[in-house]
């Protein structure tokens, strides 16, 4: 391989500048590259919206590591800033190595901003910021405000994993639309920055081969193309791929890349793949794969967590847009989580283990229930209103994207992977899988009266009509200190019958009276003066486990 393919998205608020950059760049680099180098002029296949890209020669501290590959190629990944379009900015994030963040120097940070900001986080370990339309400042207050901005950004940043990224100041396209006839500023400087922030990417031809298209088009008498970019594993000349969307398998037929046909590609590699003639309306984006390697879900168990800087509750049973690999449809949540990190073992969800209910999705770090804080890993159950075709551990984000775009609130709520997906149709809407999922219960009663040294009988714990001998056997404590075992209902308004093993205490004795109901209740009277015995039950209620509905905790 004689170039090496680097994807960079851009992203940023509506507006911003995205578009002017890509292009700029594209123009710049590319014209300077063949006034060195005709070679590097190469350009990707793919000049589709959204995708550009340039050459470079390979990097000083890269030439060691792919000593094979005298260019580096960046295709840039130009995303939608509108609001609506976030869903392709999330798959476009899904794509690349690393983040360009275009902000507005005038107006600093906007929503959509953020909101990439935290696409970015979830997607990407590597950004840079590039502070656009330098040139909408005069130039004697020029460097005293971007100083002052690049240190906002940088206060920002500060939480965020990006925290001392390189920011970087240019004017994409100085005097906007009409432009004013001036160069672009500061992109020599970007591409540099650029090119010292470029790194190896871990690419591994291994595992099924999934392939993101952006783009199909026919050629008469060949077949129909299909452009994009591999996120998995690798496919070769004569091997069979899966279009799911259609339902159908086909031959590859032939590969380019850089306009060059090549034998074979793999992760990361930006290429366009001939297979035999379909027509190309059928498939304008998605993705294509290994026979089989994406199956079609119906539900599925996803690791979550929460995203910080959105707002509203995330609770259980409510409804979210379900973002999985790079396709959204509605789906509904239920969370729960585990306290002890042994839910995951070799990627695979830990089906054996008890999962504590949550009503809502907690911050890292914060809130507190029954079990004393928020759970180590947490989790969530999601039925799909749709079947999805997704790969197994894909990126799962839950958003809210019917929020009012103008209220300006960060829309994505929480992300994770999807752990296991539900093949099943049986799932969607109706039959929950069976995850032992519980909530802690409590239940309060009095101490009536003691039946002899080693019995209690007990009120107001479970009502007239609840079948005790679910709770039989299970532990209550006696707020006198007393450990006791349910040993079943006693009569028919829903008392119950508790041992004492160890025996109940003088005090207990005295108070409540042993022997006859009589005798008892006339004890208690006598002792209106003490505070009542309670009896506490502590006990797990499982959500979906129909076998195992109670337990003690
Ligand atoms: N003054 C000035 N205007 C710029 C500059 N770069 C872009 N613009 C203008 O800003 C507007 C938006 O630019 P685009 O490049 O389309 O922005 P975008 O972020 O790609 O927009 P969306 O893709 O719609 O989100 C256009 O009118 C550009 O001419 C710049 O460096 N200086």
């Amino acid at each position: 391989m004689a170039t090496f393919n680097f994807n960079v998205g851009v992203l940023g608020h509506v507006d911003s500048g995205k578009t002017s950059l890509s292009k700029a760049l594209s123009t710049v680099e590319s014209t300077a590259s063949f006034d060195k180098n005709p070679q590097s002029r190469e350009r990707g296949i793919t000049l589709d919206l959204g995708f550009s890209s340039f050459s470079v020669d390979i990097p000083e501290h890269l030439r060691e590591a792919a000593p094979q590959c005298p260019s580096l190629q960046y295709t840039l990944v130009d995303c939608p800033g509108h609001a609506s379009l976030i869903r392709t900015i999330i798959g476009g994030a899904q794509i690349i190595d690393l983040m360009i963040l275009v902000v507005d120097v005038v107006k600093g940070m906007q929503t959509q901003t953020a909101e990439c900001l935290v696409i970015g986080e979830i997607t990407c370990d590597h950004m840079i910021v590039v502070l656009n339309k330098v040139d909408l400042i005069p130039p004697e207050k020029r460097e005293a405000q971007v100083e002052k901005m690049k240190k906002k950004m940088q206060k920002t940043l500060e939480s965020t994993k990006f925290r001392g990224c390189p920011i970087c100041a240019v004017a994409a396209k100085p005097g906007g639309p009409e432009g004013d006839g001036s160069e672009s500023l500061g992109l020599s400087e970007l591409i540099s920055v650029l090119k010292d922030n470029t790194y190896l990417p871990k690419r591994e031809s291994s595992g099924p081969f999934i392939f993101s298209v952006d783009h199909c088009f026919s050629i008469r008498g060949q077949g129909t193309v299909m452009t994009g970019t591999t996120l998995s594993g690798s496919v070769a000349i004569n091997d069979t791929i899966e279009i799911p969307s259609m339902k159908v398998t086909k031959k590859v037929k032939s590969i380019q890349m850089f306009k060059k046909p090549v034998d074979s590609i793999m992760q990361g590699d930006r290429a366009g793949i001939c297979v035999t003639q379909f027509d190309p309306k059928h498939l304008e984006r998605g993705l294509i794969c290994t026979p089989g390697a994406l199956p079609t879900v119906y539900g599925g168990i996803v690791s979550v967590d929460k995203i910080s800087y959105y707002k509203g509750p995330v609770n259980s049973k409510a409804k979210f847009h379900i973002t999985s690999g790079h396709e959204t449809v509605m789906g509904r949540v239920s969370f729960f989580g585990l306290y002890q990190d042994s839910s995951v073992e070799n990627g695979r969800f830990n089906f054996d283990c008890d999962y504590v209910y949550q009503d809502e999705l907690l911050g890292r770090g914060r809130g507190a229930d029954e079990e004393g804080g928020a759970p180590v890993k947490q989790f969530a159950v999601i039925e799909y209103e749709r079947p999805v075709t997704c790969p197994q551990h894909c990126l799962v984000i839950g958003s809210k994207l019917d929020t009012d775009i103008h209220a300006h609130m960060c829309r994505l709520a929480f992300h994770g992977r999807l752990l296991e997906g539900f093949p099943d149709p049986q799932y969607q809407g109706t039959v929950l899988p069976r995850v032992r999922v519980y909530k802690t219960k409590v239940r309060e009663g009095l101490v009536e009266r003691c039946n002899d040294e080693y019995t209690v009988i007990g009120k107001n714990l479970f009502k007239k009509e609840t079948n005790i001998q679910n709770f039989a056997g299970m532990k209550v404590t006696l707020s006198s200190g007393e450990q006791g075992v349910i040993e079943g209902g006693f009569g028919q308004s829903g008392k119950v019958k508790i041992r004492i093993p160890e025996g109940v205490t003088p005090e207990t004795y005295q108070k409540y009276g042993g022997g006859s109901k009589k005798k008892g209740a006339k004890a208690q009277e006598t002792s209106s003066e003490h505070q009542p015995i309670k009896i506490c039950l502590t006990f797990k209620r499982y959500m979906y486990d129909p076998d195992r509905k109670m337990k003690q905790t």
